[in-house]
């Protein structure tokens, strides 16, 4: 995957799921149940200090799926994420070393924009994708709208809040060709390791 093809990263599934693990094996668990149900892409948080492990494992281990790195902020959390095989990296917000990363490594990557500045400074960079996070807080899909109006040639992967009854809301919009959320892979889920519910809310998800 590459810089300027953030668009076919979107393009895999409706939903990216976003992933906290605990450990690199439940990472690779909820990768091949995620591929089991017809997602064939996963978003992996640095937010947990199993993360980076998660990532490699999963692209060593899981075939069928595209794995990235989430709540990306720094340049070397960018750079240790694409040594560990991340095809994709996602920040919440404005990230502009990790862009730099990206651009540098020409690695997929999807930042986060609230505002209408936010997303021109994102736009002055070269980014034609962003996330709208936290989506459902900042004005869901009527928001969306709105920045529309004055960029038209961007898409979004709006995430936060939004569940499997709400992503239609936004996948109607053309801009929208995917959401992102935690909805698939429920922490009950993980600790229980029944992760015939995150592939039963995979094909959920990809049938959306
Ligand atoms: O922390 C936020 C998650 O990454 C995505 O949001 P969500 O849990 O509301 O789906
Ligand atoms: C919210 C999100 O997608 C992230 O933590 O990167």
């Amino acid at each position: 995957m590459r810089y300027n093809e953030t668009r076919d990263v979107m393009a895999i599934a409706p939903v990216i799921p976003v992933v906290v693990v605990p450990d690199a094996a439940s990472g690779v668990e909820i990768a091949r149940a995620l591929v089991a149900g017809g997602i064939g892409v996963i978003e992996v948080t640095l937010r947990t200090e199993a993360g980076l492990a998660a990532i490699e494992a999963i692209a060593n281990e899981v075939d069928g799926i595209c794995v990235g790195a989430g709540t990306v902020w720094t340049a070397a959390q960018a750079a240790r994420a694409i040594d560990a095989g991340a095809e994709f990296m996602v920040s919440p917000g404005i990230a502009d070393e990790v862009n730099g990363v990206a651009q540098t490594r020409d690695v997929a990557y999807l930042p986060g924009a609230q505002t209408v500045s936010e997303i021109a400074h994102l736009r002055r960079q070269g980014v034609d994708a962003t996330k709208l996070f936290p989506a459902s807080v900042v004005g869901g899909p009527a928001a969306i709208k709105a920045f529309l109006s004055v960029f038209p040639d961007l898409v979004f992967c709006p995430t936060g809040g939004i569940k499997e009854d709400t992503a239609n809301d936004y996948l109607a919009l053309d801009c929208v060709p995917c959401v992102g959320g935690s909805w698939l892979v429920s922490a009950d889920a993980v600790n229980a390791g029944d992760w015939e519910a995150v592939r039963a809310a995979a094909e959920r998800a990809a049938a959306l």
